[in-house]
């Protein structure tokens, strides 16, 4: 695991947009195609406007990028709340991206139904070899959530890969989401995290005692590949060990 930490938000988003240039790159070069799954939420949204600009649009053949979801609200994809239209106007319309590159979660379907048919993408998009993301990004909740997901729910119990329609009681809705097995059979994991409300929660995920039920981000732990945190000071502030 690597952390990056970085003086403000800008400068940890510019580094991201850095490493994803680079990880894209390699991907690219060694398998003549990137596939990323985007993380929601409010963090990512500059990062995917400073990758669509012209500081970095040209540093990658888009063309060769397929586009996935590490998780998604249970909403229309033309609702405020959808992760994949935040990502489609930051990024895949700026960009022109195809729309054959972009796998979005079928949310007019049951968040069940949703969650086996997206499953069924990826394992077709990875032709039913082992369903390795070149990059999965994921942000960090105030709870210490990642992707959805979150204390005390069901998807925190898988042992296999896949894709769980995960039922938050809390707020009586369901999310689509990896679950922390497919995210840990990504070839990189990146943690985009920053500001100081993050920095209890980065605390538990990272040096607090193991506990994964309350703290869902510990999960998370690349099988083969490796974890990188993109932090500001602010989010590092409650750390303590050397990394
Ligand atoms: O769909 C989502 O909301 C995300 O995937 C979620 O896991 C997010 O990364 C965290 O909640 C942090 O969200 P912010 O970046 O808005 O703090």
């Amino acid at each position: 695991m690597t952390l990056n930490i970085f003086n403000s938000p800008d400068e940890v988003i510019d580094g991201l947009a850095q490493y994803f240039v680079k990880v894209a790159n390699e991907s690219i070069a060694a398998r003549s195609k990137f596939s990323v799954a985007l993380s929601g939420g409010s963090s990512p949204k500059k990062l995917y406007e400073l990758l669509a600009s012209t500081t970095y649009a040209d540093s990658i053949d888009w063309t060769k990028v397929y586009f996935f979801f590490g998780d998604e609200r249970n909403v229309p994809q033309n609702d405020p709340e959808s992760n994949y239209l935040m990502a489609k106007k930051a990024l895949f319309e700026p960009l022109y991206i195809e729309p054959a590159n972009v796998f979005a979660v079928d949310t007019s379907l049951t968040p069940n139904e949703a969650a086996q048919k997206y499953a069924e993408q990826i394992a077709e998009f990875f032709d039913d070899d082992e369903m390795s993301f070149d990059l999965v990004l994921l942000g960090l909740g105030d709870d210490t959530h990642t992707a959805s997901l979150f204390p005390g729910t069901e998807a925190l119990h898988d042992v296999s890969p896949s894709v769980k329609a995960n039922y938050l009681p809390t707020k009586d809705i369901y999310r689509i989401t990896l679950n922390a097995p497919l995210i840990n059979d990504a070839k990189n994991i990146a943690f985009l995290v920053y500001g100081e409300s993050k920095a209890p929660a980065v605390y538990n995920a990272l040096e607090a005692d193991e506990n994964v039920e309350l703290y869902p981000a510990q999960l998370i732990d690349a099988i083969a590949g490796e974890v990188h945190w993109f932090l500001d000071e602010p989010a590092a502030a409650d750390l303590k060990e050397a990394y």
